[in-house]
């Protein structure tokens, strides 16, 4: 995104400082102004892109609402692409509702494509892809499609019997928002979702958040870690 340049880095912090503490409109304005009173910093040509993995109902899209409204990013909900894949009556449509309905995962080539038609649409330099991967087959997908790795990986940890009762008053006429399709999920996650999880951890790209509690209360933490990402990328 930005190279670093070190006589500005305390004006940079402050106005990072700042956006992270006001909102969407003074980090844009934070950013825009050092865009162009600073000679010598440049657009890197890839973006910042964070992967928000957690199981069903661990609260990704609640909490990337707020990123967006706090730090601009432009959110991508892997499975939110799905179905307006199914609305929009594409070919692959009746596979993606049949395996939805399964709680099992669509194929990677499958979503990885919309990702990348939705990023290239998106014309900003920060992506937040929430519910991808979610197996290693989609974590290689990527990497293979993209060409690039993610620059930090959120990861809401949530028990499970708070996550069944969030799902289930959800109340949004998801065909997989059921008892017995979550257990599916639950299970799909456990199994192909903590892998690549564990993947992130051990790359030190992970950034674990606890996602017990209100809304606001997580996204303290999530603050924070979205926060400490972007400079760690401006000072790289
Ligand atoms: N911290 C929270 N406490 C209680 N309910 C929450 C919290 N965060 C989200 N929810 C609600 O739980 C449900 C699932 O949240 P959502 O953000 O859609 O999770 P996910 O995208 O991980 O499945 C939604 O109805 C949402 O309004
Ligand atoms: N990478 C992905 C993401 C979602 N899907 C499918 C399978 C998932 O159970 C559904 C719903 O995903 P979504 O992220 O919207 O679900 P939650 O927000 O976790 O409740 O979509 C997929 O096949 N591959
Ligand atoms: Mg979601």
């Amino acid at each position: 995104m930005w190279r670093r340049v070190a006589s500005l880095s305390s004006a940079l912090e402050s106005d990072l400082m700042q956006a992270a503490t006001c909102g969407a409109g003074a980090w844009q304005r934070a950013f825009s102004s050092t865009q162009v009173e600073v000679e010598g910093f440049e657009r890197k040509s890839h973006p910042f892109v964070a992967f928000v993995l957690g199981g069903p109902g661990s609260g990704k899209g609640t909490q990337c609402m707020k990123i967006v409204e706090t730090f601009g990013f432009t959110h991508l909900s892997a499975g939110d692409l799905l179905r307006k894949e199914i609305a929009s009556n594409s070919e692959n449509g009746s596979m993606i509702l049949d395996t939805i309905k399964e709680g099992k995962i669509v194929p990677s080539e499958v979503t990885v494509r919309l990702i990348q038609a939705a990023m290239e649409a998106g014309r900003n330099d920060r992506f937040l892809i929430d519910g991808f991967p979610r197996s290693e087959e989609n974590r290689a997908a990527y990497e293979r499609v993209i060409g690039a790795e993610p620059d930090m990986v959120l990861f809401f940890d949530c028990p499970e019997n708070e996550m069944v009762k969030r799902v289930l008053s959800r109340n949004e006429g998801r065909v997989d928002d059921n008892m017995d399709t979550v257990k599916k999920r639950l299970r799909v996650f456990s199994e192909l979702n903590l892998p690549v999880i564990e993947h992130y951890s051990i790359k030190g790209k992970l950034r674990k958040i606890d996602g017990t509690g209100s809304a606001d209360e997580i996204f303290e933490r999530v603050r924070s870690a979205v926060f400490a990402a972007l400079r760690e990328r401006e000072e790289r």
